[in-house]
């Protein structure tokens, strides 16, 4: 059964799309996704998604990561998903409803209320979530006391002098995939440079380093403005390129930023079930 597929990114982190909107897809599973995302044996990328119909938004959007498990939010690729439908397109996804619709700048998108609460992020116990009490041996340092912050996803926001000189490929998987994460964590690494800017890293949670990741840069924003490290207004800049976050009075995050169509395809499905 031959799939169409369109090849999307935002600032590098990248996106084999299926559009099912009007038709459905084969049974997806989390070894197809995998299978699919594989950069050697697939067609290859950070996170496959799926478009589908709704009954809460004008379409679901559907999040796998390149290790094949489905998780609940994706920034880069709710603004991928915008610029594919086009217009004020409202998503479901399992992390909450999302809103996208065209900006000067590329695509914005609301992404709801950031939560606190160890147990919205989730922690396996109790405990102050502007300030983790833990740390992770690093070199002859540590990252300490992260900030944990849910934007549909998990996050842990380290604040350190240089990310660029942390050892991201070595300490990322041992924070993400630490029991006091029990749905794991996507670990960011950030600089405040100014009232309004951020530079960060990510190492995500089932899919490893990025080259951008839209939710990261919303948690490290969130992150750092109740820290009072920023102004409400900041923006990020990534590996793969800045993007805007603004927290507004009304606690809604929105996120701004490019979004790309690198280019088409199809494949045949028994390739990969
Ligand atoms: N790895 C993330 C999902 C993708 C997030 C990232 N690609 C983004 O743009 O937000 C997670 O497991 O929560």
């Amino acid at each position: 059964m031959q799939i169409a597929f369109t090849k999307m990114h935002g600032l590098g982190n990248d996106f084999v799309v299926l559009d099912a909107r009007d038709h459905a897809l084969p049974p997806l599973t989390g070894d197809v996704a995998a299978a699919l995302a594989d950069r050697h044996t697939g067609i290859g990328c950070d996170q496959l998604i799926v478009i589908e119909p709704s009954d809460r938004a004008d379409w679901r959007m559907r999040i796998y990561n390149c290790d094949g498990g489905e998780v609940e939010a994706c920034g880069n690729a709710s603004r991928a998903v915008g610029l594919l439908i086009g217009g004020a397109v409202t998503l479901e996804t399992k992390g909450g409803l999302i809103a996208t619709r065209p900006h000067d700048n590329g695509i914005a998108v609301d992404m709801g209320e950031p939560r606190f609460e160890w147990d919205a992020i989730p922690l396996g116990y109790a405990m102050d979530t502007l300030a983790m009490p833990v740390g992770w041996p690093v070199g002859d340092g540590a990252l300490e006391n992260p900030v944990a912050v849910n934007v549909g996803n998990p996050h842990a926001v380290f604040f350190v002098d240089d990310p660029y000189a942390v050892p991201l490929a070595e300490i990322g998987p041992l924070i993400e995939n630490d029991p006091i994460f029990p749905e794991r964590v996507n670990v960011n690494v950030a600089a405040v440079t100014a009232r309004d800017a951020i530079t960060l890293r990510v190492w995500e949670r089932g899919a490893g380093i990025t080259r951008a990741c839209g939710t990261g840069a919303c948690a490290t924003a969130v992150a750092a403005m109740r820290r009072g490290l920023v102004d409400r207004t900041v923006t990020v800049t990534l590996p793969g390129g800045p993007l805007t976050i603004a927290w507004d009075d009304h606690n809604r995050i929105t996120m701004t930023g490019p979004a790309t169509i690198s280019f088409t395809g199809s494949f045949d499905w028994g390739d990969y079930a």
